[in-house]
C-alpha cells in the first residue's frame, strides 16, 4: 500500500529557537535525504518525528500526519517507523543478547517470531552465522554488525517508514559501503518511505530520490536529486554540491 508520512511545520526551541517550521513528506518507495551543515537541525527534526526530543528541547508547533490523519510520534514508533541511528551501540541494551532484542522488538509490535524467520532475516542483512550472532551481547559485536542488526530489526518490524540518521557515519569505508547496499536492497524489496539524514553527498547521489537542505533550523531548498545536483540554488546547496563534484575533479556549471 502507498503510504505517506508528513511532518508539518515542526518548530522546536530550547532557550533559543532551534527548528523553524520544517515540513517534510515521506512517501513509500522514496528516499528523502535531509542534508545541511552541522547544527542545522537535522537530528532534532528526526527526534521530533520519533517523539524522542532531548531534555530541554520542546516542540512549540507542528504535527505529524499518516495518510492524512494526525498522529502522535509515540503511536508511530516501531510499528510505522523503524529507526536506524548514527551510533548503533547506544541503541542496544548492553544486558540483552541479539535474540532478546529481536524478540522484544516483535513482542512490542504484537508479532510472533519463529526462529527460522529470525535466522533468515539476520542472514539477509549479511550477519553470517546468525545462530551464533543471536547469542551475542552488544559489546561482543562491531559497530558494523550492530548497524546490520538495527537494519534486521527494521526488516522484522516491517515498518512502512524508516528514519535513518547518519547510518554510516561511525563505520569504516567497507562497512559503510555494505550498509548502503543493504539500504538499497530494502528500497528494492520492501520499498519503505525513508528519511535519510547524511552529510555525505555521495550517499545522497546514490540513494536519494528527493533532497531537503537545512540551514539554521530552516529548510532552504528542496527538490528531486537530479535537479538539485544539476542546478543548486541556495549557497548552502551550491557549496555541498561543489564540494562533492570537486572529489571527482569537476566543477558546478
Ligand atoms: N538538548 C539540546 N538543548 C539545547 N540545544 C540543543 C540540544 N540538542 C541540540 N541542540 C541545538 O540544536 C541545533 C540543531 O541540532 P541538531 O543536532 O539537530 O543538528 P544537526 O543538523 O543534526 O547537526 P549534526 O550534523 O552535527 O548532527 C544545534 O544548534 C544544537 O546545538
Amino acid at each position: 500500500m502507498m503510504s505517506q508520512l508528513e511532518l508539518h511545520n515542526i518548530t522546536l526551541a530550547a532557550e533559543r529557537p532551534l527548528v523553524h517550521g520544517v515540513s517534510l513528506t515521506l512517501r513509500s518507495g522514496r528516499v528523502l535525504a535531509l542534508v545541511g551543515g552541522s547544527g542545522s537541525g537535522k537530528s532534532l527534526t528526526c527526534a521530533a518525528a520519533l517523539g524522542v526530543l532531548p531534555a530541554g528541547v520542546r516542540q512549540t508547533a507542528g504535527e505529524l500526519a499518516l495518510n492524512g490523519q494526525t498522529v502522535t510520534p509515540q503511536s508511530l514508533r516501531g510499528r510505522q517507523v523503524a529507526t536506524i541511528m548514527q551510533n548503533p551501540r547506544s541503541a542496544f541494551n548492553p544486558l540483552f543478547t541479539m535474540a532478546t532484542h529481536a524478540k522484544e522488538t516483535c513482542r512490542a509490535l504484537g508479532k510472533t517470531l519463529d526462529d527460522a524467520t529470525l535466522i533468515a532475516t539476520l542472514a539477509s542483512v549479511g550477519l553470517e552465522e546468525a545462530e551464533r550472532v543471536l547469542g551475542l551481547y552488544p559489546f561482543e559485536m562491531s559497530g558494523g554488525m550492530l548497524q546490520r542488526m538495527m537494519i534486521a530489526l527494521a526488516v522484522l518490524s516491517d515498518a512502512p517508514f524508516i528514519i535513518a540518521d547518519e547510518p554510516t557515519t561511525d563505520l569504516d569505508a567497507l562497512a559503510q559501503a555494505r550498509i548502503l547496499e543493504l539500504l538499497e536492497d530494502q528500497m528494492r524489496q520492501r520499498a519503505p518511505g525513508m528519511l535519510l539524514v547524511t552529510h555525505d553527498m555521495g550517499v545522497v547521489a546514490r540513494l536519494a530520490d528527493d533532497v531537503a537542505v537545512m540551514e539554521n533550523g530552516k529548510t532552504v531548498e528542496r527538490g528531486d536529486v537530479q535537479t538539485l545536483f544539476r542546478a543548486p540554488q541556495h549557497p548552502v546547496t551550491r557549496n555541498l554540491v561543489s564540494a562533492h563534484l570537486a572529489l571527482y575533479g569537476m566543477e558546478l556549471a
